[in-house]
């Protein structure tokens, strides 16, 4: 489908692929990844932050000039890649998913430090809206929106650790799946979610 032919809304025709960006692409989001964790942490110098300004510009031209939508681009798309190859999402790795539900496991780094050692609790959200929105999708074959997401944070959770994180489908009501989730760090709970998302209808924002 070309964008002169789609309807608008949500595309259910998402172009998945497993080889674009080529087999180093997973290889450049961890290091984009890394970049990330780097800046983060960073106490640079003038002279570096200087430095880093102007090699930093080099590479988001070339970056520029080879943009594309985001139904096309290896980002968001990439299913061989933590999180779709996604950088907007915490890394993390799906070991079962199916219409009941989805096992992963994630581990979120200094990029996702909230203070003190500990995830920002809006990166835990996001890694809860993400694979609770798989869920919804896997249950009813359909793409699905957030209508709400209600996050409970239980105990700390630690950054640069194999975390957990399992969903479920708790009720299907027509276009309404109520789905719950839990992330742990081995069998102490760091925090839980649930929500209701929503089929959309064909062509629907
Ligand atoms: C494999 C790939 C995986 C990709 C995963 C990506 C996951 C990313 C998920 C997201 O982050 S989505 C972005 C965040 N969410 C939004 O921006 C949604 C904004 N809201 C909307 O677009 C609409 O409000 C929504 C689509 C959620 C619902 O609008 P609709 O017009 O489609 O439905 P409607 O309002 O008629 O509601 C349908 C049913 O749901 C109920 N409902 C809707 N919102 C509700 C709510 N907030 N609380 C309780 N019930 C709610 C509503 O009462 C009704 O119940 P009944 O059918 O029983 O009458």
């Amino acid at each position: 489908m070309t964008d002169e032919q789609h309807e608008g809304g949500f595309r259910t025709d998402m172009a998945i692929s497993v080889d674009k960006g080529g087999p180093r692409y997973g290889e450049f989001v961890e290091s984009a990844r890394l970049f990330m964790d780097r800046v983060r942490a960073a106490m640079p110098t003038e002279e570096l932050v200087d430095d880093l300004i102007d090699e930093l510009a080099t590479i988001n031209a070339k970056l520029e000039a080879v943009a594309i939508d985001e139904w096309n681009s290896p980002s968001g798309t990439r299913i061989d890649l933590p999180a779709r190859g996604n950088i907007t999402l915490p890394p993390y790795l799906v070991n079962r998913a199916d219409a009941t539900g989805v096992d992963a496991t994630l581990r979120f780094t200094r990029f996702h430090l909230g203070g003190n050692n500990a995830a920002h609790g809006g990166y835990i959200g996001t890694a809860f809206d993400d694979l609770l929105g798989m869920t919804g999708a896997l249950a009813t074959g359909k793409v699905t929106r957030t209508a709400y997401l209600t996050v409970n944070y239980r105990s700390i959770t630690p950054l640069y650790t194999d975390l957990s994180v399992t969903t479920q489908v708790t009720k299907v009501d027509g276009r309404k799946i109520f789905v719950a989730a839990q992330m742990r760090d081995g069998d102490r709970l760091c925090a839980e979610a649930d929500g209701l998302f929503i089929a959309l209808n064909p062509g629907q924002p």
